[in-house]
This record gives structure tokens, C-alpha cells and sequence, in this order.
């Protein structure tokens, strides 16, 4: 076969493969895009270390090949890597013909009723940003997309109606944001049975044009976190999600109305750079785990996805629940949806480590079509691949160590007659080991302290949130034990504190223990020993934190459950109290009368609100994880609102009601006294108010009322009645007019 025709054959495969992808049969396609060298890297005249062939292969020479022949984690690699994958673009593509040819297709599926995903992936500053958004002169995927689909939308008005509603959000270090809102605040994931997976409480924007969705993404970009990375100086430190859900109805609609959903979403991913870069310090390396940590899970659902399809097996594990990322994207990997993956790299020799890593990342992504027989890689395994390549590192280290010191036997003069160079080397080297173990071995210890700390700040605030709703014991009780469980709460977390800072710095200081090593001057081997060394502690480390962050995400949503559980039933007393309250306001208006059966109706109210606020206290420590006071007269409306799902206007009708409650009051008695003519038995004497005066005040309630004649009864109603009546009136104006 000659080029030509290699080439055409190849194209006839690529069409037929996305043909399949249209059908179902297939759901992902992995293409590479390569940028230009820009102009810092030019006048730094780094040269290219990436190829791309035929619109489908990419060449990666390996620059440290020659220098790097020793070192034991480059010992399977050749000079020259190739890979293949769906599309290959090198700098010349343009982001008309990128959109095109990797995108464009989905959308005929989208007004369809299937989901789809496109996502850019790729280390900082390789252009991912520049892929999926672009700039107002060449705008990038998103805005293509959104184009297209309006198109669609107008050609098929004919025959279907379209309902189009965008939202635009950030994860970042594993929390949610509204791109769109102006409030900073963590959004929560649900499972809604119809919809799928929601995010509570998202600005969702029905659009009706492109330049519509440009505006957007114009507020959303800014309100996106980034920092400055020495590859790039607006780099997004975030996953930015714009996710469009499309509703479409038929116009001419049969007896059963069909409704159909598509959800769109477009990925731009955070930089897939190595967390441990050691220009990574403190936070950004943190920020960099957290990255990682959710790139990785993505992968693992994606290998799972594939898994299922082509085994047909639907019970297989997919760890969605490993990353906010995956948990949103769930209904929108797989299942009926397509996939599209644009890894992008930068073609400079000084990000070879990064383009190396994100190849890899793409080729196990397309693998997932052709290779049926490969495992799930799920935590579990990643685990275990840790366990292994701890073992691997550790035979080498015994390997190179017995190179060391047969070399040493074979070639080292005795000390007293030559030169002391070994000598030093090897001084240098037991010095540099003993540090780089102990560094390490102090990192251990303090995650785990930070771990430990960790869990009884969960345990404790699971005690606070059970005796919330402990209703066996005494009020007064309850109150010193939850005051006791606060006071340890917030001596562990100013605990906690101090670990993160230990623990930050202690990473800070890894770069000093490079650069230790680096002025030791140690001979080529002594310092692939060396490296192999930090290596080894460095991945034992890093496993440690990812089995804690697996156990630790398990707890928490065991504990969220009983949170929702907790949740649901108060929304149920709610409702019922509501509806009771209603009727009360109706018999009120129709009948004229009140009973001692809705008066007691109020009571409820009054302890629904009293409920309320124990929720509101338990909210604010299990959402804040520290102590705060939450006291009804500390700027109750600004918690409630933002706390809890009561209307407002509700909470403080209850909580003026309970104001209103302490009957009978001693001006309302001596009335009645007055009323009656009578007085009332000694067990029904008037009483001061006392500290106490809350609890006999409700023993006062109307129920409670034993009045020793039928006149005396008779007149109490009437009072009651008037009073009560007049309130009602007012909530009933108020509220429900
Ligand atoms: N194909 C391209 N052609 C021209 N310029 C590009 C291309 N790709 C990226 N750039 C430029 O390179 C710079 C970095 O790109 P971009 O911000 O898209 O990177 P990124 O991968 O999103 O990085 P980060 O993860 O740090 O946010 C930008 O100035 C962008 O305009």
C-alpha cells in the first residue's frame, strides 16, 4: 500500500468509527492538538520535541534520552515514542476546522435526545482554554457548538419545540461554584430522579442565541480562579463545566405527549501538570493533588464505561463517586452519551515530562474502544498499583546499591592510599538518605495526626448532630453535652490548623531536599540512587493520602445521608404544620370559630420553629466544622436564609408566634379573672415571671385549662377566640393574600 493509499484507507476507518460513534456503537473520540512555540519559548529558543504525521500520529522525542541512558524510571522508554489516536492537529489547525471535525457531529445526536461530552485535557498553558473558549476573534468550541445548535434548533422548528437553558459552574479543589452568580458560595450535587444529576440551587440562563452564550461565558471566564503558572499567566486552576440541557417537544403531539432531554456539556479541565512539579510549592501543590485526583478518577470512569459497554455488563463499578467531576458528569459519560477528548500539548522540549503524561492519559482513553480485555482500574487497583511500584522502586534501590557497591570493591583504592572522593560520596550519600527518610518519615507522621484529628472532627460533629435530635433527654441536658462536644470541636480544629501548616510547609521544604541534592555533586549512579530513593518515599507518602481521601469521602457521604434523612422528615413536619395553619385561617374565616384542636395546631408550629433552630445550630457545625454561636437573636434571618430551605417570611411568623405563645400571660389572666367574676383554683394562680417562666407558661397552654364552672370555660373561649382570631386575621393578610 502506498502512502496515498494508507492515507485514504485510514481516513475511510476514521469515518467509518465515527459513523459508529453516531449509532451508539462506540462512544468516544480522542484527538491531540498540538500549539505553536509562543513567543517567550521562541526567544528562549527551545526546540520541538513533538511531531504529528498524517493528521494521526504524533512523534514525542524524548530530549534526556542520552543523559537520562541510568536512570531506572526511564528504563522502558525509547528515544522515539509514537502514538495513534482519532485526529492528530499540529499548529496549523484552525478552531473552525478543530470544531468541525472533533465536535460538530455530536450535536446531530444532542437534538436527538443523546447526551454529550466534549472535554479539554492537558497540562497548564498547553491550550485547553484556548480549545474550548478562544478569544472574541476565533472563538473557541463552546461558542461553535452553541452556534450550531441554534441552527439545529431553527431547522427542526417545524417539527419540534426547543427549550434551551445553559449554566456555567467551577470545581475547584473539589468544591462547586455558580460561574454565573455573583454569591460565593459551595454548591451541592443531587440525584434527581428525572432530571439526573442537578446541582441545587445553579443559575440556569434560558438562551436563545449565540452571542447570548458568548455573554455568558464572558461573566463566567471572569469569575473563573486562576493564578499565574510559569507556563502560563492566566491559568485556569479550575474545571470549568458550561452544560446546556435541551428539552425537546413535538409540535403536533399525540395523545402521549414525548418529551425528550439532551445534556450538553463542554469541559475545560484544570492543568493535568504533575503535582509534584517542583515549581509546585505549598497551596498550588495541594491545589495540584486535588487535580490530579479527579483527572485520574475521570479516567477510571471512563475505562469502567467502556468496560460495561463492551462486556455488556451493567453491573460493573464506576467510581463516579471518587471526584465532584465525575459525580456531575455521570449521566453524561457513557450510557446513551458521546464523548469527545481534545488533549492538547505544548511541543516545547521543556514540557516533555507533561506532553508524555497527557499522551499516555489519551492513549488509555482510546484504548478503551479496542482493548476489550483490559481490566477496571478502579481505586482499589490504582492502589495496588502503588504497592507495586513501591516494591519495583525498592528492588532497584537494592539493585543499584549492590552496583554501588561492587563498584566500590572492584574500583575503590584503600582509604589510606587514594584519593578521598568516594569517601565523600558516599558521605554524602548516607547523609542524604538518612535526611530524605527522615523528611519523609515526619511528612508520614503528620498526615496521619492530620488524619486522626480528621476523623474525630467527624466523629464529634456525628454526636452533635445526634443529640440535636435527642428528645428523650432533658433540654438542659442535651445543651451542656453539645456545649462539651463544641469545646473539644474547636480545640481539635485549631489542631487541624496547625497540621495543615506543618504539613504545607514540610512539602515547601521537598524543594529543599532537591536542591540538596543537587549541590551534593554526587557521580551519575550515587545520584539515581539517590533520586530513586526520594522517589520511593515521595509515592509511598502520596498513596497513604489518596486511601485516607477514599475512606474519608466514604464517611462523609454515609454522613450526608443521615443529614438528607434528617432533612426530610423536618420538610414533612413542615408541610403538615403548613397545611394545618392553613386550615386553621379557614375555619377562622368561614366559620368564625377556633377550637382547642387548632390551637394545639399552633403549638406545633411553635415547635416546629423550635426545631428549626436546633437545626440551624446543627447545620452551621456540621457545614462550617467549627463551633459558631448560633443563638435565634445573632442575625437569625441572614442564617435561616442561607441555611435552610424554610421561606423566610414563614420562619418569622413561627418565631413572632412563639413570642405570642406564652399564654395566658398575667395581663390576659387578671382579664379573665375580670371576666369571670370567679376565681381561679390555686393550681391556676397567677405567675411571675420567673426564669422558669417559659416551661409553666406552656403548662398554661389552652389544653391544659381546667376551669371549675361551664361559665368560666365558656368565657375563657370566647377570650381566646377574639385574640386568636385577630392574630389569624393578620397572618392570613399577610402571608396567604
Ligand atoms: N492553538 C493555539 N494557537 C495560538 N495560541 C494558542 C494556541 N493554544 C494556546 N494558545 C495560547 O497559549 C496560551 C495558553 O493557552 P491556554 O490558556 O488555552 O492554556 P490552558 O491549557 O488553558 O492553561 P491552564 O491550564 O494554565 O489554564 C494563551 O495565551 C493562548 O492564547
Amino acid at each position: 500500500m502506498n502512502n496515498k493509499e494508507y492515507l485514504n484507507d485510514f481516513n475511510l476507518q476514521r469515518n467509518n468509527y465515527i459513523d459508529q460513534l453516531k449509532n451508539g456503537q462506540n462512544n468516544i473520540l480522542v484527538a491531540i492538538r498540538c500549539r505553536p512555540l509562543n513567543q517567550r519559548e521562541i526567544e528562549r529558543s527551545e526546540y520541538e520535541a513533538v511531531r504529528i504525521l498524517d493528521e494521526r500520529v504524533v512523534v514525542l522525542i524524548d530530549p534526556y534520552y542520552e543523559s537520562n541512558q541510568n536512570d531506572v524510571l526511564r528504563k522502558n522508554r525509547n528515544k522515539e515514542m509514537q502514538f495513534a489516536f482519532d485526529y492528530a492537529f499540529d499548529e496549523t489547525i484552525s478552531q473552525t476546522e478543530i470544531y468541525e471535525k472533533t465536535s460538530k457531529f455530536l450535536l446531530d445526536g444532542v437534538i436527538e435526545g443523546f447526551n454529550a461530552t466534549v472535554f479539554a485535557y492537558g497540562a497548564t498553558g498547553a491550550g485547553k482554554t484556548y480549545t474550548m473558549v478562544g478569544n472574541p476573534d476565533n472563538p473557541g468550541i463552546m461558542a461553535r457548538t452553541m452556534n450550531q445548535l441554534y441552527y439545529l434548533i431553527q431547522e427542526n422548528s417545524n417539527q419540534n419545540h426547543f427549550i434551551v437553558r445553559v449554566s456555567y459552574l467551577e470545581i475547584y479543589n473539589e468544591n462547586i461554584k455558580d460561574l454565573l452568580s455573583i454569591e460565593d458560595k459551595n454548591l451541592d450535587l443531587r440525584e434527581d430522579p428525572s432530571q439526573g444529576v442537578v446541582v441545587a440551587g445553579i443559575t440556569e440562563i434560558e438562551c436563545s442565541s449565540t452571542q447570548e452564550i458568548m455573554a455568558l461565558l464572558k461573566v463566567g471566564n471572569r469569575n473563573r480562579t486562576k493564578e499565574a503558572t510559569e507556563a502560563n499567566e492566566a491559568s485556569s486552576r479550575s474545571h470549568a463545566v458550561l452544560q446546556v440541557q435541551v428539552e425537546i417537544k413535538q409540535v403536533e403531539q399525540g395523545p402521549q405527549e414525548e418529551v425528550k432531554y439532551a445534556k450538553l456539556s463542554m469541559v475545560d479541565l484544570a492543568g493535568s501538570e504533575r503535582a509534584a512539579n517542583t515549581s509546585n510549592r505549598g497551596l498550588r501543590m495541594i491545589e495540584g493533588a486535588k487535580i490530579n485526583q479527579s483527572l485520574l478518577c475521570l479516567g477510571n470512569c471512563i475505562q469502567a464505561l467502556s468496560q460495561i459497554q463492551e462486556k455488556k455488563n451493567s453491573n460493573l463499578f464506576v467510581p463516579y463517586r471518587g471526584s465532584k467531576l465525575t459525580r456531575l458528569l455521570k449521566d453524561s459519560l457513557g450510557g446513551n452519551c458521546r464523548t469527545v477528548m481534545i488533549a492538547n500539548v505544548s511541543p516545547s522540549v521543556l514540557t516533555f515530562e507533561d506532553t508524555y503524561n497527557t499522551l499516555n492519559y489519551a492513549n488509555r482513553a482510546k484504548n478503551i474502544k479496542t482493548n476489550v480485555v483490559r481490566n477496571i482500574l478502579n481505586v482499589e487497583n490504582h492502589l495496588n498499583n502503588y504497592a507495586q511500584i513501591i516494591q519495583n522502586l525498592r528492588q532497584e534501590n537494592e539493585q543499584l546499591k549492590r552496583q554501588l557497591s561492587d563498584k566500590q570493591a572492584i574500583n575503590l583504592p584503600p582509604i589510606n592510599q587514594g584519593s578521598d572522593y568516594e569517601q565523600i560520596q558516599n558521605e554524602s550519600l548516607n547523609k542524604l538518605e538518612k535526611i530524605i527518610q527522615k523528611h519523609f518519615q515526619l511528612e508520614l507522621d503528620i498526615q496521619k495526626s492530620q488524619q486522626d484529628v480528621e476523623f474525630q472532627i467527624d466523629k464529634i460533629n456525628g454526636l452533635i448532630f445526634q443529640s440535636l435530635q435527642d428528645s428523650t433527654n432533658d433540654k438542659d441536658i442535651v445543651k451542656d453535652r453539645i456545649d462539651s462536644f463544641k469545646q473539644n470541636l474547636k480545640s481539635l480544629m485549631q489542631q487541624k490548623e496547625d497540621y495543615t501548616n506543618k504539613y504545607i510547609s514540610l512539602i515547601d521544604k521537598r524543594n529543599d531536599l532537591l536542591t540538596q541534592i543537587k549541590q551534593a555533586n554526587l557521580s551519575l549512579s550515587n545520584n539515581n540512587y539517590i533520586m530513586s530513593v526520594y522517589k520511593q518515599a515521595q509515592v509511598q507518602t502520596e498513596s497513604l493520602e489518596i486511601q485516607y481521601r477514599e475512606k474519608k469521602s466514604d464517611n462523609q457521604s454515609k454522613h450526608k445521608e443521615q443529614q438528607v434523612q434528617f432533612l426530610q422528615q423536618q420538610i414533612k413536619l413542615r408541610d403538615g404544620v403548613i397545611n394545618d395553619w392553613k386550615n386553621i385561617i379557614q375555619d377562622g374565616k368561614l366559620k368564625n370559630k377556633i377550637t382547642y384542636k387548632n390551637l394545639k395546631n399552633i403549638e406545633d408550629v411553635a415547635d416546629f420553629a423550635r426545631l428549626n433552630h436546633s437545626t440551624i445550630q446543627n447545620q452551621s457545625i456540621i457545614q462550617n466544622g467549627s463551633p459558631v454561636n448560633t443563638s435565634l437573636q445573632h442575625s437569625p434571618k441572614r442564617r435561616v436564609q442561607s441555611q435552610i430551605s424554610v421561606h423566610p417570611k414563614l420562619y418569622s411568623a413561627q418565631k413572632q408566634k412563639i413570642g405570642q405563645y406564652h399564654l395566658p400571660t398575667r395581663k390576659n389572666q387578671l382579664s379573665i379573672q375580670q371576666a369571670s367574676d370567679t376565681n381561679l383554683p390555686d393550681s391556676h394562680s397567677v405567675h411571675s415571671k420567673s426564669s422558669k417562666g417559659n416551661r409553666q407558661s406552656q403548662n398554661n397552654s389552652p389544653a391544659n385549662f381546667q376551669p371549675n364552672n361551664n361559665l368560666l370555660k365558656a368565657r375563657q373561649q370566647q377570650l381566646y377566640l377574639q385574640r386568636n382570631q385577630k392574630f389569624l386575621k393578620q397572618q392570613e393578610k399577610k402571608y396567604f393574600k
